[in-house]
């Protein structure tokens, strides 16, 4: 399995940000299909940097014929980043009594970012999976399994996946890559463009993206 960047490494937290002021665009209005599972009553979960949005088409546009992506969620309020990061920070606790405060930050990073870095509240990060027309692909695991619940098999890389989930895996990690995303190594899922982990490990001297506030759709 290759070397994996964890969100709370420090590396992460030192890029600088220069955001460049892109709005958050509606996913939906744009072409994509919206998974409704996290779906909010200002429609904030299928809001996306513009930038990243084009990039998005661009790597649906490499899949292959009578494959898409489907969008589960894409800006993320601060709040709500702070309270999956809580929640599964104090799950962790319960099951790890011993852990210091930094070992329960890294560990729970696996799984959310810790808010003050949060991809998805920058409007930069995508989860998202492949659908064709009977519906989702089998990725070897659900969609946001943690690594407890999982055991391990939500790791892109994870080994022991049926071949077929393999395959899906790749095909999706694929054509993001190819559009310019970073896959989070922990969540075969979740794709960033243009946040502090993207330009780490896209050799970028700044992020593209920073926190951003949507209100609604009149800020679009
Ligand atoms: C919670 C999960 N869907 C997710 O988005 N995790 C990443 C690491 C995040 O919180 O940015
Ligand atoms: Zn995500």
């Amino acid at each position: 399995m290759r070397d994996i960047v964890l969100m709370a490494d420090p590396r992460v937290a030192r890029i600088p940000v220069v955001d460049n002021g892109e709005p958050l665009v509606d996913l939906e209005a744009a072409g994509f299909l919206i998974d409704p599972r996290h779906e909010d009553p200002l429609g904030a979960s299928r809001r996306y940097r513009s930038g990243a949005a084009e990039r998005l088409a661009q790597a649906e546009k490499l899949l292959p014929a009578g494959l898409r992506l489907l969008v589960v969620e894409a800006y993320r309020p601060l709040e709500l980043q702070r309270k999956y990061f809580d929640g599964y920070r104090e799950e962790l606790a319960q099951l790890n009594p011993g852990y210091s405060a930094e070992q329960l930050r890294t560990a729970a990073s696996r799984y959310v970012s810790p808010p003050e870095l949060a991809p998805h509240s920058a409007g930069a990060a995508i989860d998202l999976t492949l659908c064709d027309a009977e519906g989702e692909l089998d990725m070897g695991t659900i969609m946001n399994a943690t690594p407890e619940q999982s055991d391990g098999r939500c790791y892109t890389d994870a080994e022991g996946l049926p071949p077929q989930a393999a395959e899906n895996r790749a095909i999706l990690v694929e054509a993001m890559h190819s559009a310019g995303f970073v896959n989070y190594p922990t969540e075969w899922w979740h794709f960033s463009y243009g946040d502090r982990y993207w330009a780490l490990m896209s050799r970028r001297p700044e992020a593209l993206y920073g926190p951003i506030e949507y209100r609604g759709p009149l800020d679009a």
